[in-house]
């Protein structure tokens, strides 16, 4: 079995009397898409901040690419590789997409383009930025400005944006929301493609786009895992029906 390029190996968060995060672990492996399910408070943007690294675990370890990172900033984790979408977004409306994902490949390569030539010229900038858009099918909306791109295209616009970051992990946070049937289809073969390339942990509450998706998939509910396996798995598990699916 390949090496894990995510791993969190016994996580634990506390709020004073709640255990938002109850000893979590679960890997991520090359070329999968592994969902985390859960009802609304089981605690996975506390889980997600943990791996980013805006929040300390009270105990347990995250591991990216094998190495520990538990005690590293968002910045230290993101130059290693890990990569994420948000939920809220935080696109800049006025600019056209392609420079939007040229602001993240910017902040990526850091002060080395000072004083160099005009930004929005610039092939260092141009060309990754291109690659991402076209990657998540964008191409040929990258003059067109963030205002006018529908929602489904701004969703993907800002995976292209955590992509131009070459991440070595992608963490995306509900990418369906607020998308439509049609909208999430498109999306969910667009991440269908990526995933070969960049292993992906999938926070979602559209079930269809985890069943289609998700190899594996993990159910949180009040910040314990009560349920881990493949799509049939998980829909047979009479706790998960109970505490999330419903029947
Ligand atoms: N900073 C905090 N202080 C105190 N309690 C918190 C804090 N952050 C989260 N919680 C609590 O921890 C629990 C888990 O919250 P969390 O936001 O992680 O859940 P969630 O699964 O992401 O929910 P949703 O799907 O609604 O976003 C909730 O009971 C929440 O009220």
């Amino acid at each position: 079995m390949p090496e894990a390029v995510l791993a969190l190996e016994g996580l634990h968060k506390r709020f004073g009397a709640l255990a938002a995060t109850d000893d979590v672990s679960l890997t991520l492996r090359p070329g999968e898409i592994h969902a985390l399910i859960g009802p609304n408070g089981a605690g996975k943007s506390t889980l997600i901040a943990q791996i980013a690294g805006s929040l300390r675990p009270d105990a347990g370890r995250v591991l990216l690419g094998g190495v520990d990172v538990t005690g590293e900033s968002v910045a230290a984790r993101a130059r290693r590789g890990l990569g994420r979408s948000f939920q809220v977004s935080s696109l800049a409306e006025p600019l056209p997409a392609i420079r939007n994902v040229m602001i993240a490949v910017q902040a990526l390569a850091g002060h080395s383009f000072r004083f160099w030539k005009p930004v929005a010229r610039d092939p260092r900038l141009v060309e990754p930025a291109m690659a991402a858009l076209e990657r998540m099918g964008l191409g040929h909306r990258a003059a067109t400005p963030v205002a006018e791109l529908s929602h489904g295209e701004r969703r993907a616009l800002e995976v292209a944006c955590a992509l131009a970051l070459r991440p070595r992990v992608l963490l995306l946070d509900e990418p369906m929301a607020g998308l439509g049937p049609e909208g999430s289809a498109h999306l969910t073969e667009l991440l269908e493609r990526l995933k070969a390339e960049v292993p992906i942990l999938l926070i979602e509450h559209d079930m269809e786009a985890v069943f289609r998706l998700a190899e594996r998939i993990s159910v949180l509910v009040a910040g314990r895992i009560i349920a881990h396996g493949d799509g049939d798995t998980i829909r047979r598990d009479p706790q998960v029906r109970d505490a999330y699916l419903g029947d």
